[in-house]
């Protein structure tokens, strides 16, 4: 059945929402705040609906022409045809709306505490890294895109605009590449990462196996003779989501990739964690340190630390820093760009809620974990090692918002958040915060 809607607001997720003739919550893929849309329900719940746009019938004046059709089409930047400045509002207001809603804050105090969206200078061709599906279409033939979310199903579009314009056409000449090796033979390839460096020009070409027999050569050959890498590297993974790693091997060039951010230098090593946006990565620690204050001769543990985007400017303005990371691969690589900057990092491989007792007290603190948040005693355990500052940095409003009120239930108070968008075009959005210990 068909309504009539006016959008109200952007989701935090690629769609809008409006509400039905009948007062229903409905999400809308495509449109925009301020559109009046006819839309169809394509699936009621008891408590909302979702609904296809059939037709804008009056554009919000934040609509603006997609200017991706490859990035349209495999869902990778739902938000294109919404203004940057309205893109950048909406993102700030999720952030206030889960301090609302999930931490149960005053809705006054949740809107004064969050800080304007920090905009990307980059609002396209940002991505430092190009991460693809890959698989043998029924000819046999290796075709590479991005898998629907839905039903896991590969469209085979190897173009994204999100990604640096110097590596936008390296997917193409990759794949015809790999299809020469591969002639009919299944070499077990699922996955092909690319990541690219603008400040020091460095490429990266991981290829994701299953485990088992493989040409190394010839693909280390015919790899760098289409793409000009300066690494590539074999990642040996089960297919699936647990992406459990068996091994890594190096095909051609040093096995490593080296990127800058801000004054420092970092080089990682794949399947590590890297941030994507190098510049939006640069003000997210800028934010960080002007949080934390002064920090020369403070104790400050980095949880989560990755290969040390936050561990490395921390030490390098003087402060005594502890980093927990649970990869191996990042507990390899920050101990080497620990050296590679000249500072001291004492690096504890192993989970963070695990090594947090064993810490002792602490000045200060930066928690960056993944989308799912703290688990639900590490507020309680950092409360313990009672540092005057925590900067939590996060990828996901809702889980943050949760640990938020952990915090303040254990003697935190949250003083301030920044919203930085280091996905333009996307609703994810970073938050870089304060929390300071009040008892
Ligand atoms: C969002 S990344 C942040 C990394 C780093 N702070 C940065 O900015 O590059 C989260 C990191 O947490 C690590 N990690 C995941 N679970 C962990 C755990 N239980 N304990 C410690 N580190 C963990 C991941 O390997 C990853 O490097």
């Amino acid at each position: 059945m068909e309504h009539t809607v006016t959008l109200e607001r952007l989701s935090y997720g690629p769609d809008a929402v409006g509400h039905l003739p009948s007062g229903k919550t409905v999400f809308v893929p495509q449109g925009a705040p301020g559109d009046v849309v006819v839309v169809e329900v394509v699936d009621d719940r008891a408590s909302y609906a979702r609904a296809r746009l059939v037709k804008v019938v009056e554009p919000s004046p934040d609509r603006v022409t997609p200017e991706s059709p490859y990035d349209q089409v495999t869902g990778a930047a739902p938000w294109q045809h919404i203004a940057y400045e309205a893109q950048l509002g909406a993102k700030r207001a999720c952030v206030v709306d889960q301090l609302a809603r999930t931490a149960h804050l005053d809705p006054a105090r949740a809107d004064e505490m969050v800080m304007p969206c920090l905009p990307s200078k980059r609002t396209w061709g940002y991505r430092n890294k190009i991460e693809m599906a890959a698989e043998l279409d029924p000819q046999g033939r290796l075709v590479m895109g991005y898998r629907d979310a839905q039903d896991g199903r590969l469209a085979p579009v190897e173009q994204t605009l999100l990604a640096h314009k110097a590596v936008q056409k390296v997917p193409k000449s990759l794949r015809g590449a790999l299809r020469f090796v591969i002639g009919q033979q299944d070499l077990g390839i699922h996955r092909v990462g690319v990541r690219h460096s603008l400040a020091t020009g460095e490429m990266e070409v991981a290829i994701w196996t299953r485990p088992g027999g493989f040409p190394r050569a010839l693909v280390a050959k015919t790899v760098s003779d289409a793409c000009k890498a300066t690494s590539i590297v074999r990642v040996l993974a089960d297919e699936g989501p647990a992406r459990k790693i068996k091994g890594v091997e190096t095909l051609a060039g040093r096995g490593y990739w080296r990127e800058r951010v801000g004054d420092f230098e970092f080089s990682t090593r794949a399947p590590s964690f890297f941030q994507v946006n190098t510049a939006q990565a640069a003000r997210m620690v800028e934010t960080a340190l002007q949080m934390l204050g002064r920090v020369d001769g403070a104790v400050v543990a980095d949880l989560y630390a990755g290969g040390g985007t936050f561990s490395i400017p921390l030490a390098a303005a003087g402060a005594d820093v502890v980093a927990v990371e649970a990869a191996s691969s990042s507990v390899r690589d920050l101990r080497f760009n620990a050296d590679l900057n000249g500072v001291f990092v004492d690096v504890l491989g192993g989970d963070a809620a695990r090594e947090l007792e064993g810490l002792g007290d602490l000045d200060a603190l930066v928690v960056d974990p993944p989308r799912a948040g703290l688990a639900p005693e590490v507020p309680a355990l950092i409360a313990k090692a009672a540092p005057l500052r925590v900067v939590y940095v996060s990828c996901d409003p809702a889980t943050w918002a949760r640990d938020v009120a952990r915090f303040e239930q254990q003697g935190y108070r949250l003083v301030r958040a920044q919203p930085v968008d280091v996905f333009p075009q996307t609703f994810h959005v970073e938050t870089v915060s304060l929390l300071e210990r009040v008892r």
